[in-house]
């Protein structure tokens, strides 16, 4: 992205960061999240229009507490400390940061003191988010405060002439009233950003990095039949043609009839090199008595690398391997300041000796960008809609460990629910919906009989990028069916529960 004007979100550990940087993206000013600890020479290469500081769980006062450079407020770049943000940027320039007994938390009244160019067009009284102990009692020097709230009297404050900002609410959450006016004032009328970052542009600027990366070279892709796969074949397509060469992988942890409906809609719907690769049994025979999760996903990264070495040899002269990484794969699986929640296959789960260099087109989009982009090119519509499914399949899906009687157990339930949840019309709505098999069992009655059998979980979710979700509403009498017609239909399972979590605190998947 080195051609695009950029803001620098400079990460001290919140849980809304990833909001914030999509709220960015949604004002077409392309972002990236940096480490708090980047250093001022890094920061300065990257000719940012603007930074951001995110919240943070610390205390500015608390030992070994994250801060920045102070040199950072002297390059003449907009900044805009949120929370956290703004009270390091308090205590680093001589203000007074204070600690008292109670929080402010939830949805506050915000009073605007004095005009200012980021609180352009925010009502005099309007709701804003708060969350924090800590608060800013003493501006630094040559600061003013432009809006408080009754509990907080430094609410937002600034000092115009240097462009810093500060806000102690979060304008990225979506309770904040006028979150998304402050965010676009930073950025247009503070930074000067002109808001280039368009799916339309990405697309071709990509299809032309790919044309002169990899020249008369040719390409393996890594294609599950997925969104961002799919998309990210398509887009390389574009650029190379022929010299593109698409390996799917059955490897018997896919859905019910999964791998003939993928070779066949590629086989009819796309002109591209296309191969399947039967790989079941040897990814089952891997699998044989693992029941860590993170094993499990680690031995799956690995499997399907040789897999793809394998048929690289067969083809000769690959150099390059195609994955549709996205942005969330690489976070989640944990990145220097970012904990591991799980290592995806494709990012954290790659064997150190990998044989080939990676192309990964999509590593900075959200899954929405990435299907802005697959509808940008032209790729059907059911497609780009479809919903995600992970690359180790139903292998997180089975608690401990996997055995042919629990997939086939797994994969009919799951059938059952997605058929359902399609005839109620409810696919539309729900961006993830699947089975899982925790894998203990109980006891039931059927024909008068004792059960000892299986629980089916059921998972579904809304969200717009998977980094958070809520469980989807699903009316009780869909449920009623999905459950009658699973311990129907499905042998060995004699309980079915409904998972009533969101992320945070839970996963979307169980592993
Ligand atoms: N069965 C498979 N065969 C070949 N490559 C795969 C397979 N499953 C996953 N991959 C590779 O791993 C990447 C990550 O998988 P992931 O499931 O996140 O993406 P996807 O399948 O392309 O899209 P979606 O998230 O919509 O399912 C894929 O983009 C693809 O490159
Ligand atoms: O290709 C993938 N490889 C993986 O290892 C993986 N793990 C989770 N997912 C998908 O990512 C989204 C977020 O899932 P979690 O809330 O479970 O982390 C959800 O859409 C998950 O289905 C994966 N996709
Ligand atoms: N959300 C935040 O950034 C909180 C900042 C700081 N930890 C406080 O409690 O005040
Ligand atoms: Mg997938």
């Amino acid at each position: 992205m080195e051609n695009h004007e950029l803001v620098i979100v400079l990460d001290f550990g919140g849980q809304y960061n990833q909001l914030i940087a999509r709220r960015v993206r949604e004002e077409k000013v392309f972002c990236e999240i940096l480490p708090y600890d980047t250093s001022i020479e890094k920061i300065k290469k990257k000719n940012p229009k603007g930074i951001i500081f995110t919240g943070g769980p610390s205390s500015v006062y608390a030992d070994k507490a994250p801060a920045c450079d102070k040199e950072i407020f002297e390059l003449g770049i907009p900044v805009l400390g949120i929370c956290y943000g703004a009270q390091l940027m308090a205590n680093i320039l001589g203000g007074f940061v204070a600690r008292p007994d109670i929080r402010e938390y939830g949805k506050k009244e915000l009073h605007i003191l004095k005009e200012s160019k980021i609180l352009k067009g925010v009502g005099e009284s309007s709701i804003c988010w708060m969350s924090h102990t800590d608060y800013i009692k003493d501006v630094p020097q040559g600061f003013a405060v432009t809006a408080k709230t009754e509990t907080c009297p430094v609410a937002a404050m600034e000092n115009e002439e240097k462009r810093l900002y500060a806000v102690q609410f979060h304008p990225e959450v979506e309770h904040t009233q006028f979150g998304r006016q402050i965010l676009s004032n930073f950025l247009y009328d503070i930074c000067g950003c002109s808001g280039e970052w368009t799916m339309a542009n990405f697309a071709q600027e990509e299809i032309q990095k790919v044309k002169e990366l990899v020249g008369d070279k040719k390409v393996l892709c890594a294609l599950s039949g997925g969104v961002d796969s799919s998309v990210a074949s398509v887009l390389v397509h574009k650029a190379i043609g022929d010299n593109l060469h698409c390996i799917f992988v059955d490897h018997g942890l896919l859905r019910k009839d999964e791998g003939d409906q993928v070779e066949k809609i590629f086989k009819e719907r796309f002109h591209m090199n296309f191969i399947r690769v039967n790989a079941q049994e040897r990814f089952l025979n891997k699998l044989k008595g693992v029941s860590d999760p993170e094993t499990k996903r680690k031995i799956i990264g690995e499997e399907f690398i040789r897999v793809f070495e394998e048929e690289a040899q067969k083809l000769e002269g690959i150099d390059y391997l195609l994955q549709g990484t996205i942005y969330p794969d690489v976070i989640e699986s944990g990145t220097k300041d970012a904990a591991v929640i799980k290592s995806h296959h494709n990012v954290g789960g790659l064997p150190e000796d990998l044989g080939f260099e990676l192309i990964e087109p999509l590593r900075d989009l959200f899954k929405d960008e990435v299907r802005a982009v697959g509808e940008e090119i032209g790729i059907p519509k059911d497609l780009v809609w479809r919903q995600p499914f992970p690359g180790p399949g139903l292998a997180i899906r089975i608690m401990g460990e996997i055995t042919q009687e629990k997939l086939d157990i797994l994969k009919e339930a799951d059938f059952v629910f997605r058929d359902e949840i399609k005839k109620s019309g409810l696919d539309q709505e729900i961006w993830q919906y699947f089975a899982v098999l925790p894998g203990n069992r109980s006891v039931g009655v059927m024909g008068d009989e004792r059960t000892y059998d299986y629980t089916i979980g059921l998972r579904a979710v809304t969200s717009t990028d998977g980094m958070t979700s809520d469980w989807a509403r699903i009316p009780h009498d869909v449920l009623e069916r999905i459950s009658t017609r699973i311990v129907n239909e499905v042998s060995h399972v004699n309980r079915i529960v409904y998972d009533v979590t969101s992320k945070p605190p839970s996963t979307i998947e169980w592993e």
